[in-house]
This record gives C-alpha cells, structure tokens and sequence, in this order.
C-alpha cells in the first residue's frame, strides 16, 4: 500500500533518528505535550481519559502519515460496518456485534440477518438482573435451604479471563464476606480440587460458562465439579433438584447444556456473534455481576458504551483507539518491535494484560489478509505486562537498558480506592519517573559527573560507567483516569478492543476468528486415546513418541 510505502520512506529519513529527549529539550519541547496528548471527557460517569503520547519516536510528519494510512485501510467505514451487524467475521460468517451487549440507547435497532439483537440482548440482562438479585438477597437458597456465599465459574479463554480480571478489578465493589467469585478455568485437575477444597456444597453455585459448550476443559471440569457436588450430597438428597439449584449455564448452545443436566430455566443466552474474548459483556459476566451486583454490572457496560461513542464519534486524530493503534503500528512495522508491555499502576488491573493477551493475540496473531494471500507484513504483537510496581523489580532493567525496544502502555488511576498514608502518590512518583527515564536516559556526562561526585576512583569510574548509561529514547503511552470504577473500566477495556481492531484493520486481517488453536485441540483428542495403556506407540514423529513412550514408561498405567 503506498501509504505504507511513504511511511518506510519516513521512517528511513527521519522516523528512526528521532530522538524524544532532543525534541522535549528543543525550542519547541515545552509544548510537545499539548500537542501529543489528548484529554477526552468519555462521558460525566466515566470522566476524563488522558492519553500522553509524547514520549513515543514521532514528529507532526509520523503522525500525518499514520492517520493517512488508517483513513485508506478505510477504518472508519470497516468500523461503521462492525457496530451495523455486518458480517465481517467473514471465515466464520458471523457479525462481530460485542457493542450491541453495551449498546445503552433505548431505541437502538441493530441487526443481523434481518432482526433486531437489542430485544434479546436486554431480555438476558433483565434475566441476570432478576438472577443475580435473587442469589444475592438469599432469595435462591441452596438444596437444604441455605444462601449462596460463593460462585465458581468454569470456563476458559474468553468464558475466564474476562471474568476474572473484572471480578479482580472491581473487588473494591463486592463484599467478599457476603459473596466471593472463584474461576476453574485449568484442565489440570489441580485448579479444580484446590478450588472446591474450602467451599461448602451447600453454598457453593457452580456456573459452567462455555460458548460452545463443547470445550473439553470446561465441560471435563463441569462433570468433576458436579461430581463432587454429588459426593458431598447427605444421603437421600433429590440429586436432580440439588444439580439444579447449584448449576447454571452460560452458553450458545441449549443442547449441550440440558444434555449435561442443566435446566434450560438455568441457562443464560448469547449468541454466536459475540466472540469468545468480547464476551464478558454477555452472559458469560454473570459472575461479575452475582459478585459486584448488577447496578455495578451495567455501569461497566456503560462505561464501554461511552468509549464506544468516543470511537464512532471522535475525528480519528483525537480518537484514543485510533491514536493507540496507529503508534502500536509504527513500531510493529517500522521499528520491527516484537512486543508490546501493558504495565497498569494498579493493583486491581493485575489481570489486566492477561486479559488483553488474549484479547490482542488471540484476535491479530494471524499470517493470512483478508483476500486468502499471506501477508507480506508482521502483525499482532506479543503482549505481556504486569503491575507496576512489582515489573521494575522484575523485568525493567531490559525495558531500560535491553537491545530490545518495548513499546509500553503506563496506566494510572489519579484517586485510589486505597491511599493508605502516602502508598498511592509513592505509587505515581514511580508511574510518572518511569515514562521519563524510559525517556530521558542517562547520558555519558551525566553519569561521569554522579560518579566523580561520588568520590570514585577515575579508574573505577572508567571501569564502571559504561554499565551505567541509559541510552533512553525508549517509547512509552500514558493512560491516566481519575478513578477505577465500573464505568472507568468499561471504557479502558473498550479501549483496547477498538485499538486491536483499528490494528487488524490496517493489516487487512480478520481479527475475530481463531483457527490458530484448532490443530492443536485436534492432535490432543488424537493422542488421548494412546494413554489409556502402557504399550509403546510409534504413531507420530519420533519426539512425540519418546515423550508419550517416556510417560507411558514411567507412569502407573
Ligand atoms: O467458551 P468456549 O466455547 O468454551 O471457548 C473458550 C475459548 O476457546 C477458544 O475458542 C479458543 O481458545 C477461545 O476463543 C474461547 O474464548
């Protein structure tokens, strides 16, 4: 694409010599910010969202090219086309309408194949509204007539981490003496026997959250759990109306879910238009909302819905997801960065890029465009992260003086839910150093004059200096909100769907299937059948039979 091409272009002749600190210390430095920031009211709930991105290697130059690109990869109308229902999940036939779960207008109409969603859409929440109310007012008792203090989801990929990175997120909402969330998401029996090991079956309300219902981990896991419901039953217990009080289902597919034993009455509905990973504003949140509550539940959705206003609505040079996924797309593809580091100042975000692992990678680690040919291009990123401050302990110094370059996204909180004495301004102290030292650097002056005023050695100082050079000019974003909340959260997780779309736009990619983990789920079903004895296999490649040969060998098969 020659919008591509002048990018390279720029990138040769200026792009890649541009230095952050020269230009913040240029005569135009002092306002590097205004220009590179943008301070956007979302909505009075969600407040105001600042985006810094400042101190990332551009000038106006980048910028005007990038935004030339998202505009003749046709972003804008690809985007219409997403929140209208259309089809653009194309290898899957199926709309991507994860919007029309959050869409909070009453007289929204949006459809697929000729109908309305809306009507359904609101008819599930009103069912886990009426649901969650229930089970947490005590109303929904348990088999011998008792409240339910503890929910346990059972899904995987995106039938888990949405869930368990909200419930995390928003723990300052529920109360967990009243109510706490677990997740079995691991097919290693581990996660779900040290789970059950302290719950009461009593108490306990299993949710068996799969979109296909079909997913050997989640439905394994479901049958294990039902059977240690089943085993702590006393005797006599009318197993059938027990099952029925402690398991409900959240799931496409109404057969599966009434063969497994639950009522239909007990199954909460989407559709196959909401993606696995886009899910958590689906049915596939009942857990969310049994442990926050509902109101809390719908906030988050509204938060989502104001970010998607802000994506449909916002000219692209202001537009957060734009801007996010436009500067994602010049280090990925000009800089050949291979990762990309969320890293939230936020102790509740700590599941925050696991989430968005999947979100991001599940979504654009593909190989293929749109028209079936290769792509000539690299696309997603790897992402990984955690929270500051526990990451500059851990992985920063590579961040700071590695070969690597590592685009990172800082997010922060301006008001905590737990200040604690000085805990949270210690806190942004380092959320602020860090951007600015990623930054900055240390030059070689700079570290000569600390040394020498430290009394040392010149020897010493020769021997020690050049380990202690900061090359800086090390790119990095700013998010900052004012508070997490319901709302806030909706907004920064929509945040990131729309940057990961506007990013699998622009590489011509269909970013809502998932192929790419079909071959091996394919090879595991193949291979489970050869464990069930101890004669040696010669089936697969000769790896594959020394390891299973090894096990077979050693195990007490
Ligand atoms: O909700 P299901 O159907 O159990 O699927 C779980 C997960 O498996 C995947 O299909 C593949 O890992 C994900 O996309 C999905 O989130």
């Amino acid at each position: 694409m020659e919008q591509f091409n002048k990018l390279k272009e720029h990138y040769e002749k200026t792009g890649k010599n541009i230095n952050m600190r020269r230009e913040f210390e240029s005569g135009n430095g002092a306002n590097r910010f205004k220009e590179f920031s943008v301070e956007s009211k979302i909505s009075d709930q969600v407040g105001v969202f600042l985006l810094d991105y400042s101190k990332n290697r551009i000038n106006h130059e980048t910028l005007e090219l990038l935004f030339e690109l998202a505009r003749a990869s046709k972003v804008e109308d690809m985007r219409n086309k997403m929140f209208e229902g259309a089809k653009i999940n194309f290898t899957e036939d199926r709309a991507v309408l994860h919007t029309a779960l959050r869409n909070r207008d009453p007289n929204a109409v949006i459809k697929v194949d000729g109908e309305n969603v809306i009507p359904s859409v609101r008819a599930v929440l009103e069912k886990m509204r009426s649901f969650t109310e229930r089970v947490r007012s005590g109303q929904w008792k348990g088999f011998n007539g008792k409240k339910i203090t503890d929910v346990v989801n059972i899904g995987i990929g995106g039938s888990d981490l949405g869930p368990v990175m909200v419930t995390q997120a928003l723990k300052s909402y529920a109360n967990d003496k009243e109510m706490r969330a677990h997740f079995v998401s691991n097919i290693d029996g581990t996660h779900l026997a040290e789970t059950v090991k302290c719950l009461n079956a009593e108490t306990t309300l299993f949710i068996v959250a799969s979109k296909t219902f079909t997913t050997q981990e989640t439905i394994t896991n479901a049958q294990s759990a039902r059977q240690w419901f089943i085993d702590q039953l006393p005797q006599g217990t009318d197993q059938k109306h027990a099952i029925g009080q402690h398991f409900v289902a959240l799931s496409t597919n109404e057969t599966e879910v009434t063969k497994f034993g639950i009522l239909k009455e007990n199954m909460f509905e989407f559709w196959d238009w909401v993606g696995g990973r886009y899910s958590v504003w689906s049915a596939i949140g009942l857990s969310v909302a049994l442990y926050i509550g509902m109101d809390n539940f719908e906030n988050l959705l509204e938060g989502a819905y104001h970010m998607d206003k802000h994506f449909l609505n916002t000219p692209l040079e202001k537009n957060l997801p734009v801007i996010l996924a436009l500067l994602g797309i010049w280090y990925n593809n000009f800089f050949d960065c291979q990762t990309h580091a969320i890293l939230p100042y936020d102790q509740y975000l700590s599941r925050f890029p696991a989430y968005f692992q999947q979100g991001d990678m599940e979504s654009n680690g593909k190989s293929v465009q749109r028209n079936g040919q290769r792509v000539s291009h690299s696309t997603g990123p790897i992402i990984w992260g955690e929270p500051g401050t526990n990451g500059q302990h851990a992985f920063y110094q590579l961040i700071h003086q590695g070969q690597k370059i590592i685009p990172c996204d800082f997010i922060a909180s301006v008001e905590s839910h737990n200040p604690l004495g000085k805990h949270h301004q210690i806190l942004l102290s380092n959320f602020f150093a860090q951007t600015e030292a990623l930054m900055k650097g240390k030059n070689h002056d700079e570290v000569a004059a600390e040394l020498k005023k430290e009394g040392l050695s010149e020897e010493r100082i020769k021997e020690i200096l050049p380990h202690k050079i900061f090359d800086g000019n090390r790119p990095t974003n700013s998010i900052m909100m004012h508070k997490l909340t319901p709302h806030s959260l909706g907004s920064l997780i929509a945040l990131y769907e729309h940057k990961i779309f506007v990013q699998g736009i622009i590489w011509n990619i269909n970013s809502f299937d998932q192929w790419g983990v079909e071959l091996g789920k394919q090879l595991a079903k193949s291979i489970l059948p050869e464990l069930s004895n101890n004669s040696p296999i010669s089936s697969h490649d000769s790896s594959t039979n020394g390891l299973i040969n090894f096990y077979k060998s050693n195990s007490k098969l």
